[in-house]
């Protein structure tokens, strides 16, 4: 192993330039079309050197028992003992996993066909519940794809900031409220703490039963029975469906609901899609893989702290919010899987906004700062818009020249009007936003995040960092804790 990053850092590194002059076909060998999206990775310093190396590495992590396991629905999370079935969601798992979530699905859909035939009145708007993966995937879905047809008002709350919530019920009536409480274990602070005081809203605006218009989402039904809510109108999820890889069960609900059945469908399907590629591809082919051979180059040869998602799309805003978590609470680890010190760094930090805003304030670092930052492009060719088509086509323009622009640079003698150039960018291009397309790209960096974790040799699918704060935080609010002088002093100020 020691040989393979010592290989890694021995190799020559051609400027991107010099990989585009030796190569004449290299656009098309380093892209890929897979279930709706092109993926061109042509600007990135990945070459057939780069990747021999990361071969080895992958051969020596064992990469497809790893991926057989993730598909069989064997234990891949080892610290906590146990799978992590988010494919079997989408049909792909092992013939069990599958069958349940099969059976919870049609669950949900009942509850949904009840729900849209009034069964617990008339319901107009739905108030989502939840934080963390309980919140994110949901609100990235109906963000994205619910902006003109929505058949509810769905709003997703998930700061315990009261201004939250306060917000999200502004223009909703509590007669005609649906209250969705979604958490995978059904204690989290935030989450019960806002559902405690949905109800209380509920109450002040004259409903006489606020638990007849609570639906839960969550994996751990008993708790929310003992809560309060209705066993028929509890949605559950198997445990191990991981939070952050949620949004394809139950916690799916509003996008389900707010967008139709048929588009929770399609959006399964792309994911499925995506999901037989990376069971299937040749390592050679395989994308999600490639990218993560990218990831590491940057991260382990070049020495990228980050890396920046831009969205060329204002309706995929969100998504470098969802990619934070998914990729940060998966591979920001320290240790292995077997709990050793990892050695390297693992993943880098995720960041990144929309374009074009996002030209006229952090590309600058970008162009000509001391950090090198391996940027990433999501596009969709078709607009989302129905304004003068010029619109769109600067969108475009604005995402691909600024590719071309950190790759070819301008050199000057003036050091402040010069542009180095050499800077990596990978694009994906969808032929347009549906359920099915943004199904699949979601899925494309679940499966990237996963290879990134076996090559490193990290366990991605628990997040025990999170958890001291969490314990802190109860203390703090109980009154307790043995804190330090400056956090002891800040709780004095605030009167807590
Ligand atoms: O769904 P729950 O159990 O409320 O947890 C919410 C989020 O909290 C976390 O555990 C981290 O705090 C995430 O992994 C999870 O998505």
């Amino acid at each position: 192993m020691t040989d393979i990053w010592a290989d890694l850092d021995a190799l020559p590194r051609p400027s991107l330039t010099d990989l585009f002059d030796a190569d004449a076909d290299r656009v098309a060998a380093w892209s890929a079309d897979i279930a709706g999206l092109h993926f061109d990775w042509s600007k990135t310093h990945l070459d057939a050197q780069v990747v021999d190396v990361f071969t080895r590495l992958a051969e020596a992590q064992d990469f497809d028992a790893h991926r057989d396991a993730l598909f069989a629905g064997s234990v891949v999370n080892p610290t906590e003992g146990r799978a992590a079935t988010h494919v079997a969601e989408r049909g792909e798992g092992g013939v069990d996993d599958v069958r349940q979530a099969k059976a919870l699905h049609a669950r949900m859909r009942a509850l949904i066909d009840a729900i849209e035939g009034e069964a617990l009145g008339p319901v107009r708007h739905i108030l989502h519940i939840g934080i963390g993966g309980s919140a994110l995937g949901p609100d990235l879905l109906i963000d994205a794809l619910g902006r003109d047809d929505r058949r509810y008002d769905v709003a997703i709350v998930s700061n315990v900031d009261g201004c939250a919530l306060e917000e999200a019920v502004k223009g909703f009536h509590p007669k005609e409220t649906l209250i969705a409480i979604a958490s995978k274990t059904f204690t989290t602070t935030e989450t019960l703490l806002n559902a405690g005081s949905a109800l209380e809203w509920l109450r002040e605006g004259g409903v006489e039963d606020p638990y007849g218009q609570v639906i839960a989402l969550t994996a751990a039904p008993d708790k929310a029975i003992e809560w309060g809510v209705d066993e028929t109108r509890v949605l559950p999820f198997a445990e191990s469906v991981g939070g952050r890889y949620s949004l394809w069960s139950s916690i799916g609900f509003p996008a389900a609901i707010g967008l139709g059945w048929d588009a929770f469908e399609a959006m399964l399907e792309g994911a499925a899609e995506m999901d037989r590629h990376f069971r299937l591809a040749d390592w050679a082919e395989n994308m999600p893989l490639r990218a993560a051979f990218a990831d590491l180059y940057y991260t382990q040869a070049r020495g990228c702290e980050t890396r920046a998602v831009f969205a060329y799309d204002e309706r995929l805003r969100l998504l470098p919010a969802y990619l934070q978590q998914l990729e940060m609470e998966s591979n920001g680890k320290r240790v292995t899987a077997d709990g050793k010190p990892l050695g390297r760094v693992s993943a880098p930090i995720t960041w990144g906004g929309v374009g074009t805003d996002a030209q006229h304030a952090v590309f600058q670092l970008l162009h000509q700062g001391t950090h090198l930052v391996p940027v990433e492009f999501v596009a969709a060719i078709e607009p989302g818009d129905a304004l003068d088509e010029e619109h769109h086509r600067q969108l475009l323009t604005n995402a691909f020249a600024q590719g071309a622009a950190l790759m070819a640079g301008r050199r000057s003698d003036d050091g402040a009007r010069n542009y180095p150039g050499d800077r990596p960018s990978a694009t994906i291009l969808m032929e347009t936003l549906d359920p099915r397309t943004l199904g699949a790209l979601i899925a494309f960096y679940e499966h990237r995040v996963f290879a990134n974790a076996v090559l490193l040799g990290i366990s991605p699918f628990d997040q025990f960092g999170v958890e001291l704060g969490k314990e802190m935080a109860k203390a703090a609010g109980a009154g307790g804790g043995d804190f330090d002088a400056s956090t002891e002093d800040l709780i004095r100020r605030a009167g807590l």
